[in-house]
C-alpha cells in the first residue's frame, strides 16, 4: 500500500484536571474514494460517521469513529460551550505546516426550545465529534489521520491496533472501480399535515399583514417508507452523484442518519477572513434555456422575493458590521442556479476583528431570516406554534472547525433524516405579507426534489 508517513505527535490537552493526551498520526495516501472510505466503516463505525464536501468540491472530509465527542443541551450558551471545549482540547496541539489538523465536525439544532417529539428525540442540541479516523482530501492530496484522546500515558498497544484498522480502511477505499448502489424502493409516501401547513402559511401571512412580524420561514415534512432498510453509503452515493453544486453532508448518530445537499453557506472562515451568503427568494428552473432565463429575470425583479431576500441581507450585513474591521456586499442580488431551483443570492465577506471566531459568527448568524425570520425572537415563537414538527438539524448550522479557527458551516436545508426503513424530508420557505399558501406549497415541492430523487421517490416533474 502506498502511503507516506508524515508525523506522529502527542500533546497534553483538556482542562488541567482532565489530564488527557491527544495522539495524532497522519499519513498521505494515494487518491482514494471518500465514499468507499465511509462505506468501509459500515460494520465497525456505523452510527459514528460523517461525510462533508464543500460546494466547490475542493475539500472533502470523512470521519469514522469517535476519538472525542463534544455535546450539550444548552440554549444560548451552547455555542460558547462547544468553542471552549474545543479550544481546551486543541490548545497544546502543535500545528504541522501543510497537513490537515484534527477537525471538529457536527451541528447545532435549529431550536433548542422546540420540544416536539419525533425522530430527533435524544439528539443533543449541540453535537460535535473528532473522528478516530479522519480523511481529508484537498489540493488533490488525501490524508488519513488517526486521533486518540486518552488518559493513558502508555498507549502504544492501542495505537498499534488503530494503525492496523487504518490500513484496512485505506485499502478498502483505494478501489479501482466505484461500487454502484441501487435506488431504494419506496412503498409509501406521505405529505404529512399538508392541510395544516397550508393553514399555517395563511395564518402567518395574516400575522405579518397585521405587523406582528416581517418575515417567518414555515417548513413541513414528508415521510417515505421503503421496502428494505437503507444504508447511509447508499443514499450518500446518490446525493454525491446527483447534486454537484451543493454542500453535501451526512451525519450519523446511533441509528439516525441526517443528510442533504444544501446550496447555502452560513459562514466560512479562512485566516481571519469571513464569507457568508444570503440565499432567499426562489423560482423553479425552466425546461428550456430561454424559459429558465425568463424565470430568472422575473425572480430578479419580483418584489415579493426581493423582500424575502432583503431581510436576510440586512441581518447578515449587520452581523458582519459588528464582527468585522471591514466588509463588502454587492448592491443587488444575482442568481444562484442549482439543479432543481434558482435563488436570489448575495455574497457577503469581511475581515474579522481579532476577537471574532467562526463559532461566535455561527452564534450571531443563526438563524438568519432565510430560515428563521424577522424579528428573530417573534419569528421563532411563531414557528414553534405553527409547525407541527421538530426541525432538529434541518435549517440548522452544520459544518466543521479546526484548531486554528478555520472552518465552514452550511445551513442544513434540502435535507432528510433516515432511520431503518423510513425517511423524513424537510422543506420550507420564507413567508411575507404577499405570500399565497398554494404557491408556497409548490415552492416546498421543488425544494423536496433533491432528497426525494436521491431516495428514489416520485417526482412532480
Ligand atoms: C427553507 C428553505 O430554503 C430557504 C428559503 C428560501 C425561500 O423561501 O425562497 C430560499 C432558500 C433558503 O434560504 C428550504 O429549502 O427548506
Ligand atoms: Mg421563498
Amino acid at each position: 500500500m502506498d502511503q507516506k508517513w508524515l508525523h506522529t505527535t502527542e500533546a497534553e490537552v483538556g482542562s488541567k484536571s482532565a489530564g488527557l493526551h491527544f495522539y495524532i498520526e497522519t499519513v498521505e495516501v494515494n487518491r482514494l474514494s471518500a465514499l468507499a472510505f465511509y462505506a468501509a466503516g459500515e460494520s465497525h463505525f456505523k452510527g459514528k460517521r460523517f461525510f462533508w464536501q464543500n460546494r466547490e468540491k475542493t475539500f472533502t472530509l470523512v470521519g469514522l469513529g469517535h476519538a472525542h465527542v463534544i455535546e450539550n443541551n444548552g440554549n444560548e450558551n451552547r455555542f460558547d460551550e462547544v468553542e471552549k471545549a474545543w479550544m481546551e482540547l486543541t490548545k497544546n496541539i502543535v500545528k504541522e505546516e501543510k497537513e490537515p489538523q484534527p477537525i471538529l465536525f457536527g451541528g447545532f439544532t435549529f431550536d433548542p426550545q422546540n420540544d416536539e417529539s419525533g425522530e430527533w428525540d435524544g439528539f443533543p442540541q449541540s453535537y460535535f465529534t473528532v473522528a478516530t479516523y479522519q480523511l481529508v482530501i484537498q489540493n488533490d492530496k488525501a490524508y488519513v489521520s488517526i486521533h486518540l484522546v486518552t488518559d493513558q500515558l502508555d498507549s502504544r498497544d492501542q495505537f498499534e491496533q488503530l494503525r492496523m484498522e487504518r490500513d484496512r480502511l485505506i485499502h478498502a477505499a483505494q478501489v479501482k472501480e466505484l461500487k454502484t448502489y441501487n435506488k431504494p424502493v419506496m412503498v409509501n409516501y406521505d405529505e404529512r399535515n399538508k392541510e395544516q401547513y397550508l393553514q399555517s402559511v395563511e395564518m402567518v401571512s395574516n400575522l405579518i399583514q397585521d405587523k406582528k412580524a416581517e418575515k417567518v420561514v414555515i417548513a413541513r415534512s414528508l415521510l417515505m417508507d421503503f421496502e428494505d432498510e437503507i444504508t447511509s453509503p447508499q443514499v450518500l452515493s446518490h446525493v454525491i452523484n446527483e447534486q454537484p453544486e451543493s454542500y453535501l453532508f451526512g451525519l450519523e448518530r446511533n441509528d439516525l442518519l441526517f443528510f442533504g445537499a444544501s446550496p447555502e453557506r452560513l459562514v466560512k472562515v479562512v485566516n481571519g477572513h469571513a464569507y457568508s451568503s444570503c440565499v432567499a427568494g426562489s423560482v423553479k428552473r425552466g425546461k428550456t434555456a430561454e424559459a429558465d432565463q425568463m424565470l430568472g429575470e422575473e425572480l430578479l425583479n419580483d418584489p415579493k422575493n426581493l423582500g424575502e431576500h432583503q431581510h436576510v441581507v440586512n441581518m447578515i450585513v449587520d452581523t458582519f458590521a459588528k464582527n468585522c474591521i471591514q466588509y463588502k456586499v454587492p448592491k443587488k442580488p444575482r442568481l444562484l442556479k442549482i439543479r432543481d431551483i434558482q435563488h436570489l443570492f448575495t455574497p457577503v465577506e469581511g475581515t474579522l476583528l481579532p476577537k471574532a471566531t467562526i463559532l461566535q459568527l455561527v452564534k450571531d448568524l443563526h438563524p438568519t431570516p432565510a430560515l428563521g425570520g424577522v424579528p428573530r425572537k417573534e419569528a421563532l415563537t411563531i414557528i414553534r406554534n405553527a409547525e407541527s414538527m421538530n426541525r432538529g438539524l434541518y435549517a440548522a448550522p452544520l459544518g466543521w472547525v479546526d484548531a486554528e479557527g478555520n472552518g465552514e458551516f452550511a445551513v442544513a436545508i434540502r435535507s432528510a433524516s433516515l432511520k431503518d426503513n423510513k425517511a423524513i424530508l424537510y422543506a420550507g420557505g420564507g413567508i411575507v405579507a404577499e405570500s399565497e399558501a398554494q404557491s408556497e406549497y409548490e415552492e416546498t415541492l421543488v425544494k423536496f426534489r433533491p432528497m426525494l430523487r436521491a431516495l428514489g421517490g416520485q417526482l412532480h416533474e
